[in-house]
């Protein structure tokens, strides 16, 4: 079958160095500016101008659940949930219907699985052997209005239970105040915490009221050294948006060019259809091209995308489609 962005769509294990941050360089982050109905043009043209169909679109599909990082956030989790999600994460398509599309050999598993801190020992324990990294979600999400100190404690402990990637969620306060020394100081803090494990940064970009906060809380997490910038909790009002996904990846792309560090691009909340990430991954390989398609740099947070994609996949491969209960999560 033809490959989403012309690779196979099985994991990938090209890894590019860390981005190690740089000084606060207050200026880039003030001079920013965002063209807001050049953007809105942008992605309003974006779901009409790209297509790919049948074995195509499968081939983007199936590389799309590589980069998922399968998450359950809430108070009602439990183990047994949590365990359930990882098994999940481990076969993340049915054998027949891979059999089907002639990728039966083929190992695919999400990205990572995405819990709070209480499940992170259990998910690493579900998922030994298997190479999924467990994410957690620490520093008081969602709100991350806990004590500095505390957050800080929380990292160290999930990164202690064996979570190598860590999401964290920023003090609003500092980006809607414009006290930005504050937050390049809050994130580098989070990044040493974090030691070896990977650090995503949650703008929970709903909350921070323009695009051009938006674009300026990325260079200032992006100086600081986040390995990944993400849009939001899944708790905000309004999650990950294409327009909200255009300004970061620019600013993405800016510090690339700026100095050398490719960092990675995590949308999240509210993306539940095959038809919606196949639109985020149109734009990041316009925008920044088809590195940025593998899970080393794409990670696309979301609960009950999975269970679509695969029903998409069946029908397919047998021209039906059947009930979503037949696709549980977890
Ligand atoms: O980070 C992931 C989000 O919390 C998941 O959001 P979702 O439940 O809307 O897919």
């Amino acid at each position: 079958m033809p490959a989403a962005g012309s690779t196979a769509a099985e994991p990938q294990t090209n890894h590019w160095p860390r981005n190690p941050g740089m000084d606060l360089d207050l200026s880039w982050a003030l001079d920013t500016r965002v063209n807001l109905s050049a953007g809105e043009r942008r992605v309003a043209t974006l779901p009409g101008r790209r297509t790919v169909k049948k074995d195509a679109q499968a081939a983007w599909l199936l590389k799309a659940v590589t980069c998922i990082d399968l998450t359950t956030l809430n108070g009602d989790d439990t183990t047994e949930r949590v365990k359930r999600l990882c098994a999940k994460a481990m076969s993340p398509v049915r054998q027949d219907i891979l059999d089907a599309l002639g990728m039966g050999d083929r190992r695919i598993t999400t990205g990572a699985v995405c819990v709070y801190h209480r499940f992170v020992a259990a998910a690493v324990e579900a998922l030994q052997h298997s190479g999924i990294p467990v994410a957690a979600v620490s520093t008081g999400f969602p709100a991350g209005l806990t004590p500095h100190h505390l957050k800080v404690k929380e990292i160290e402990a999930s990164v202690a239970d064996g979570a190598k990637e860590i999401d964290i969620v920023i003090t609003r306060e500092h980006v809607l105040t414009g006290n930005w020394q504050a937050l390049y100081e809050e994130m580098k803090d989070y990044r040493a915490a974090c030691g070896s494990a990977h650090v995503k940064a949650i703008l929970a970009t709903g909350d921070l009221k323009t695009l051009r906060n938006v674009a300026r809380a990325s260079l200032v997490c992006m100086m600081a050294g986040a390995d990944f910038i993400k849009t939001s909790t899944g708790k905000e009002g309004v999650n990950a948006t294409l327009l909200v996904t255009l300004v970061m990846l620019r600013m993405i792309r800016a510090y690339e060019e700026r100095t050398g560090f490719k960092v990675g691009y995590k949308p999240a909340g509210g993306i539940s259809t095959a038809k919606d990430v196949l639109n985020y991954q149109f734009l990041m390989k316009d925008e920044l091209g088809r590195e940025w398609l593998e899970p080393d740099l794409f990670r696309i947070g979301a609960s009950s995308l999975l269970a679509d994609i695969e029903r998409q996949l069946e029908h397919h491969v047998t021209g039906a489609y059947s009930a979503f209960n037949r696709h549980p999560i977890g």
